[in-house]
């Protein structure tokens, strides 16, 4: 039997933490533009002012709330140096909290103490907000609610009174900004105009993260994660080049990393090499894709896999009809009716959504209108992977 006792190896990470999520850095690193109109939108309250109520958006990973974390601490250590300053800074997560309610009673618990604290249902709404409203005055001096994922509220109600809260007077004692985080692009434009003249009078966008400034904040966390030496030539590079491919999402960056330093401790090696990123890559995309895949619906996996035989074939880009056939053949070995061609073609559009293939518009030539062209996005052995239990069942 092999031997699985446990040695610690201790040649690869200094500090493995500095590459998890939670992990949040001194500085920030390319991200000098966001951080400069962020800072000005900011600056009315050391000035002793009223905030402006700021909103933050760009994908996910581009560095919102931890450039949100970063000013605010500065901004915190800052307005202690000024005197009559008395700045509170308040951070909820509306991931999970669905409603105007919700995110009312859970700023109300955020600011109580633990042991008066609100349920989320019983009480009208009204009483609510007067909650939240009395414990905004106890608090009194300036007061910054940060509303990270803000788009998860579905109802604007909280996100039309609270910007408005000192100027109708529900809340006198406490000059109040509100700061809105939305990865969703189109939240800010679904807003109604009274909802977004109010929240988004300071706006700034991140942009998605280019392989450059992805080497920076990479190489920030070698320094403090990794042992010296430890990474070979072209890693930080191949990991940011793939991280700006796929999505500029310093998280995924960060993720390639680490996992890259994991594959090389497993194989007791004491040097990080691009094959290890390339296999990290394959794991973190078959992840993903086992992710993306494992609830969607049977007809949808069975067109996936159309497209994957296509692929192993080499006939690829395949145009909506190629996959027809094999799809059909599919539907007959699993007894299943095949779905119509248009409902084929949403399935397509939905997997390019999930980023699981890629789609190309060709044209025709002179006068013949255009079509489409599908290929995988990821490889076909994560595909496979994620497909696994179909291909278990027709194995
Ligand atoms: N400029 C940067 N320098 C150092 N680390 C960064 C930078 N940008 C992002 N990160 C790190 O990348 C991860 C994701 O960043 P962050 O949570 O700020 O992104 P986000 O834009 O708020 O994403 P989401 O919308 O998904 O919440 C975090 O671990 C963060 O510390």
């Amino acid at each position: 039997m092999s031997d699985f006792s446990f040695k610690p190896t201790g040649s690869i990470f200094k500090e493995r933490e500095a590459l998890l999520e939670e992990w949040t850095p001194d500085e920030l690193v390319g991200r000098d533009e966001e951080l400069r109109q962020y800072h000005a939108a900011l600056q009315p309250v050391i000035e002793g002012e009223t905030p402006s109520n700021i909103f933050l958006y760009g994908k996910s990973g581009v560095g919102k709330t931890a450039a949100t974390r970063f000013l605010l601490q500065l901004l915190e250590r800052d307005a202690g140096k000024v005197d009559g300053l008395d700045l509170h800074t308040v951070e909820i997560n509306c991931d999970g909290l669905n409603s105007s309610y919700q995110t009312a009673v859970a700023l109300v618990n955020e600011l109580r103490d633990p042991t008066n604290q609100i349920s989320n249902t019983g009480y009208p709404q009204a009483s609510v907000y007067q909650f939240l409203f009395d414990e905004l005055d106890t608090l009194g001096g300036t007061v910054l609610i940060v509303l990270d994922e803000v788009d998860h509220i579905r109802d604007d109600s909280l996100l039309y009174k609270l910007p408005r809260a000192r100027s109708n007077g529900d809340v006198t004692a406490a000059r109040l900004g509100v700061i809105g985080i939305s990865n969703d692009l189109d939240f800010r434009n679904q807003l109604s105009s009274k909802v977004r003249s109010s929240l988004c009078e300071k706006e700034v966008s991140f942009s998605a993260y280019d392989a450059n400034e992805l080497c920076e904040v990479l190489r920030q966390r070698e320094a403090v994660a990794f042992e010296n030496d430890v990474l070979d030539t072209g890693v930080i590079e191949m990991c940011a080049a793939y991280g700006a491919k796929d999505s500029g999402d310093a998280r995924q960056a960060l993720d390639l990393l680490l996992e890259s330093g994991d594959i090389a401790r497993e194989t007791n090696t004491e040097l990080v090499t691009e094959a290890h990123v390339r296999e990290a890559r394959e794991r973190l995309q078959t992840d993903q894709v086992v992710e993306g895949i494992s609830n969607y619906s049977m007809h949808g996996q069975l067109v996936l896999w159309a497209l994957t035989i296509l692929e192993e074939q080499g006939q690829t880009p395949a145009r909506t009809r190629d996959v027809r056939d094999p799809y059909e053949m599919l539907c007959e070995r699993e007894g299943n009716d095949p779905v119509s061609d248009r409902a084929v073609r949403e399935y397509l559009a939905e997997l390019e959504t999930l980023g699981i293939i890629s789609s190309t518009q060709v044209n025709r030539g002179k006068g013949g209108g255009k079509y489409k062209q599908h290929e995988l996005d990821q490889s076909v052995s994560s595909v496979k992977a994620g497909l696994s239990e179909l291909l278990d069942t027709a194995a």
